[in-house]
């Protein structure tokens, strides 16, 4: 079995390990690398899977996953130079980070995958899209969708559109949560207790989540099928419109994506 190395287990490095043990993967073709101790004991401890140091991992794993924070990919990106396995493939999780930075630091010819998941990885429902870098080949491409697609649904976008991705999926889920989080203050402004008011929000959007994905219907029939006449729902939406919602929506997902490609931009030769 391929054994795969997580470099930077923290909140998608997780959930991605979750996502692999939880989708039956052996938890002896994982490892995964930390900076602090406690981190690794805490991990080795919940999953079973081995916590190993970065040259190690660079020589033992035939798929190394980087998932550390953009700002931290420097110092990793010099430590792999020396120590990778050629051949190995490189697969990044970084928002922002183009292949061609992995490429450049790298041995030549070395095969890099970018990917853009998102955390419902953690319960085996992440949304990925991945991108081969130059030396990537199909292979490799159909390696990383079959391993990602134990954990969520895989899409293949060409590399020009992972910022995009990046601010759509990627932070995605930031934005329900965010939304479900005022829904629920929502209910307390209106008086009802905390648990109740939660419990009515969540069923509500995984309904509306499933209904979405399951229905076939385009999202605009099936808000339009809660819209009565002169009902509950549209004196709602006046208030959203009022408030500029759909506009705040595109400006903030534009920004996401402005944000994705100044991370890539500060790693920039020169
Ligand atoms: N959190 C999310 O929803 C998503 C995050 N990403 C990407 O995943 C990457 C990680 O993000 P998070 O998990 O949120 O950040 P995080 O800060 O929770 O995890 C990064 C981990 O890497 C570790 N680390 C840093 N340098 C290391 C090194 N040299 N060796 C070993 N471990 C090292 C840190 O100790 C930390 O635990 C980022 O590049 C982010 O853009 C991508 C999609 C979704
Ligand atoms: O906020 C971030 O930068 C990361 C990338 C996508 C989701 N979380």
């Amino acid at each position: 079995m391929t054994t795969i190395a997580i470099l930077g287990a923290g909140k998608i490095g997780e959930a991605l390990l979750a996502g692999l043990i939880g989708a039956g993967r052996a938890p002896d073709s994982l490892m995964f690398t930390e900076r602090y101790p406690d981190r690794v004991a805490e991990l080795t401890e919940r999953y079973g899977v081995r916590g190993v140091e970065t040259d190690e991992a660079a020589a033992q794993a035939d798929v190394l996953i980087v998932a550390v924070k953009p700002q931290d990919i420097d110092p990793l990106l010099q430590s792999l130079a020396t120590a990778i396995t050629p051949g190995t493939l490189v697969v990044s999780l970084c928002a922002g980070l183009p292949t061609a930075l992995y490429e450049r630091h790298l041995p030549a010819g070395t095969p890099v995958v970018r990917v853009m998941p998102n955390t419902p990885m953690l319960v085996g429902e992440a949304m990925s899209a991945i991108s081969a870098g130059s030396h990537a080949e199909p292979a490799h491409l159909q390696l990383v969708e079959d391993l990602l697609s134990t954990v969520g649904k895989v899409v293949r976008v060409p590399e020009s559109q992972q910022d995009a991705v990046t601010a759509l999926s990627g932070s995605g889920p930031a934005y329900f949560f965010f939304l479900v989080e005022a829904m629920i203050d929502a209910g307390i402004l209106l008086g009802l207790p905390r648990a109740v008011s939660t419990e009515l929000i969540i069923q509500s959007a995984v309904g509306a989540a499933t209904m979405l994905r399951d229905s076939g219907e385009h999202p605009v029939t099936l808000r339009e099928a809660v819209t009565s006449p002169g009902g509950t729902t549209i004196a709602a939406i006046r208030e959203l419109e009022n408030h500029r919602v759909r506009a705040a929506l595109l400006t903030a997902i534009e920004a996401a994506a402005l944000r994705s490609a100044e991370l890539g931009k500060a790693h920039e030769p020169g």
